[in-house]
């Protein structure tokens, strides 16, 4: 178990990146969601024991990471949002390289686990192509493949599928529930989509409080009856009770998504509430259950 208790980071410019976090974190895919600036590199490096919080604990297997940080950072496999390759190497060659600076001390080993992890990754046709020239899908992978070096138990993704087209973030969904079994696996993304389809448990971190957490689906099934669609054109014409949580467009029509605890205007359509709309209401300073 992974956890942090009462967690604070206040940068040297005063900068709040986290005010009382606290998570608890078990084995399986646990989703971090926010928007950009809400903190979630701060939380994921301060896991990673890259950095030390203001106050607070982080807490690993019941022992303070200050105290012993080598205890999480030898079972921990870390992808950062960015990261860099070296020019002129090849995938396999960079990989074995890394897998030395792990500590894969035994050859027959390390190459062994490098073919299953090229494997997985489904970079075997390319591990001898550079890395540097890899497609921005192939280098998450890579990244992936990187992280599940001396098979971590303890896994932190920061935002893995940035940037990347469907097909390729539905690849990475397929390996991440792959690796998620039995190892504590910590995803960050601001895509409700990623969290939607890959993990039970998840957390909602804005202005760098944690606002939710849970398993996912309960976080927002208390928001059934209150979600509504209604045209554009009814925006004028709400009642004082409801709230817009977003306007989009669908195959070219204008359309609200709409809190509200009762039918707000008469061709008002009731739809099934979903991550987003808690997401959303969180966005919007709406408390979830709020009488309007
Ligand atoms: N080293 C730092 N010094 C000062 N402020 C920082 C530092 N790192 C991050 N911040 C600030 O802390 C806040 C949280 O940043 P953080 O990168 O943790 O958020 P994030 O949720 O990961 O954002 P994004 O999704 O855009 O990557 C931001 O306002 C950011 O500008």
């Amino acid at each position: 178990m992974l956890s942090l208790q009462q967690v604070n980071k206040i940068y040297a410019d005063g900068k709040v990146a986290l005010n009382a976090v606290d998570l608890t974190l078990q084995n399986g895919l646990y989703g971090l969601l926010g928007p950009n600036g809400a903190g979630k590199s701060s939380l994921m490096r301060t896991l990673a024991t890259i950095q030390l919080p203001s106050s607070g604990k982080v807490i690993y297997q019941q022992q303070d990471l200050a105290d012993n940080p080598l205890l999480l950072r030898k079972e921990l496999g870390y992808l950062p949002q960015h990261f860099g390759v070296y020019n002129h190497i090849s995938c396999h060659a960079l990989l074995e390289h890394l897998a030395i600076l792990k500590g894969l001390e035994n050859k027959k080993q390390r190459l062994q686990q490098i073919d299953q992890l090229l494997e997985l990754t489904n970079l075997s046709r390319d591990a001898k192509r550079n890395a540097s020239d890899f497609s921005g899908g192939m280098l998450q992978r890579f990244g992936l493949a990187q992280a599940l070096l001396g098979q971590p138990k303890v896994l932190i993704l920061d935002e893995p599928t940035s940037g990347l087209d469907p097909a390729e973030r539905l690849n990475l969904h397929q390996i991440m529930d792959d690796i998620s079994q039995s190892r504590i696996v910590l995803l960050s993304t601001h895509i409700v989509d990623d969290i939607e389809h890959l993990c039970a448990r998840s957390a909602i971190l804005l202005d760098g409080e944690i606002k939710a957490d849970g398993v996912t689906r309960e976080l927002f099934e208390p928001l059934n009856g209150s979600i509504w669609q209604c045209p554009a054109q009814s925006e004028s014409t709400l009642p004082a009770g409801a709230k817009v949580l977003s306007r989009a467009l669908r195959y070219g029509e204008r359309l609200l998504r709409v809190y509200c605890p009762f039918q707000p205007v008469t061709d008002a359509i009731s739809v099934s509430a979903s991550l987003q709309d808690r997401y959303f209401c969180h966005l919007n300073h709406i408390a979830v259950g709020e009488t309007l």
